[in-house]
């Protein structure tokens, strides 16, 4: 690792900034700055499944990485439909300068079936937690995993979990003996 390396998190939501900074520290890279980058996920503002919410989080690595981080992050948020209703779903995505790219899935849960009929309506989820809870910051907060898991989970904790889950991997890849 070189002294410089600037790791980018393609987001100005505290709660993505927060947990690309808790999983920096904890993984053995030598950070020596962590950038926010404001780079638009080139899907749309509510992603709805796996695939498109994915590909906004390799869309802002991506981003980073051009804006010129060494290492570029993806955070995002959607939703994805299932038998039994509609589930939380969030994707995380790495890549570094080489191109070389790690993505991992955070954890899910179903959402109330009010606002499932709410995002099928068209209103983001972010609009209909910020009208649940009365405040508008509640996804740069403990966000819907928070608010209906009793905040045992939160948002940015979740986060953390997907960030360690990418930083991890690249070390991982770092290590791995040629063969
Ligand atoms: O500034 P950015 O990075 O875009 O952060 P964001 O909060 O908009 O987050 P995403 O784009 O990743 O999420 C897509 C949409 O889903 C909403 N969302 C996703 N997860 C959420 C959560 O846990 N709590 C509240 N809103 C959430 C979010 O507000 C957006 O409307
Ligand atoms: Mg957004």
């Amino acid at each position: 690792m070189t002294e410089s390396l600037i790791i980018g998190i393609g987001s100005g939501n505290p709660a993505k900034v927060k947990a690309v900074e808790a999983g920096a520290r904890s993984s053995g890279l030598d950070t020596v700055q962590i950038v926010s980058y404001n780079v638009p996920s080139g899907v749309r503002p509510q992603p709805i499944n796996d695939e498109e919410t994915k590909a906004g989080a390799l869309n802002r690595a991506a981003a980073c990485v051009k804006e010129g981080a060494d290492i570029g992050i993806g955070l995002e948020g959607g939703v994805m439909q299932m038998e039994d209703g509609m589930y939380l779903c969030n994707w995380g995505a790495l890549t570094d300068r080489s191109g070389k790219t790690f993505t991992a899935g955070g954890a899910r849960i179903k959402l109330p079936d009010f606002i499932a009929d709410g995002l099928q309506a068209g209103s983001e989820l972010g609009q209909l937690m910020a009208a649940l809870t009365e405040d508008a910051d509640v996804r740069k907060k403990e966000g819907a995993i928070g608010i209906f898991t009793s905040r045992l989970v939160n948002r940015d904790e979740m986060f953390v979990h997907i960030a360690l889950m990418l930083f991890g991997q690249y070390e991982y890849s770092l290590q791995e003996k040629q063969s």
